[in-house]
């Protein structure tokens, strides 16, 4: 998990992703499928990139009752990801119900999946929070609490921005992972994202893993462009 960069295959289907990781072969990457992804394709596109042995996080942000979340989270452990996630808004039982449900779907003997929660959207602005979700605090403190919350259900880590990680580090310590989407070189157009960052300041931050998306996947030359991405995130010429 520690320093692992993160692509996020935000593809239509199957194909598009075959296509994508054509100029990977040999390479084991770390993977992102997400809703578009995997309500598509379903479990066999975890199977493929299980196959061809890439580590998978399956972002599909779980938010529901406590007794659904549990389930749901007992089917999804049977397919052997690396990494899950669900909202913390969803509460501290809810929370404690995913990992009750990853445990009991987790064969014997077998590590579970690390569960993780979002805390604020890196889409969301303090703005937006203050004004839509009518939280009255700074973002940062509003992501700080979701962040002890999930440390408190016995998650292990959050999805937060790279501007919240050094503050959640420093009062959850080094073991709770931060996982930071909304990433973006300099150059790159931010789109839809409000709370982004460069690599090298995800670095600094003490981030545990960075999560790229459109930056690589959309780029003219994919391989050339994660490997520059992976250069500035280790911060040394590969
Ligand atoms: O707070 C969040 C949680 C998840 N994401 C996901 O990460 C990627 C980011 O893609 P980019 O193209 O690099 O913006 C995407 O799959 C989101 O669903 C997030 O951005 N923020």
């Amino acid at each position: 998990m520690d320093n692992s960069l993160i692509i996020a295959l935000d593809f239509a289907n199957g194909s598009e992703v075959r296509h994508f990781l054509k100029p990977f072969s040999g390479r084991q990457l770390f993977v992102k499928v997400g809703m578009e992804l995997y309500y598509r394709e379903g479990p066999s596109i975890i199977h493929l990139l299980k196959e061809s042995g890439h580590r998978i996080f399956l972002d599909l942000k779980l938010h529901d009752i406590p007794n659904t979340v549990k389930s749901a989270m007992k089917g999804l452990a049977r397919l052997d990801c690396d990494l899950v996630n669900v909202h913390a808004a969803g509460g501290k039982e809810m929370m404690q119900a995913a990992l009750e449900g990853l445990e009991a779907g987790t064969d014997a003997g077998r590590k579970r999946p690390a569960c993780i929660a979002v805390t604020q959207l890196t889409s969301t602005s303090e703005e937006q929070m203050n004004n839509e979700q009518l939280i009255p605090v700074s973002l940062k403190e509003s992501v700080l609490h979701y962040a002890s919350l999930t440390k408190e259900a016995g998650l292990d880590g959050v999805v937060c921005s790279a501007w919240e990680a050094a503050s959640i580090r420093e009062k959850l310590g080094p073991a709770f992972y931060t996982v930071t989407p909304g990433i973006r070189m300099k150059s790159d157009s931010v789109g839809d994202q409000k709370r982004v960052a460069t690599p090298e300041f995800a670095r600094n931050a003490g981030v545990t893993s960075i999560v790229v998306g459109r930056s690589i996947t959309r780029a003219a030359d994919p391989l050339k462009s994660y490997q520059q991405w992976l250069e500035s995130w280790k911060g040394v010429q590969l």
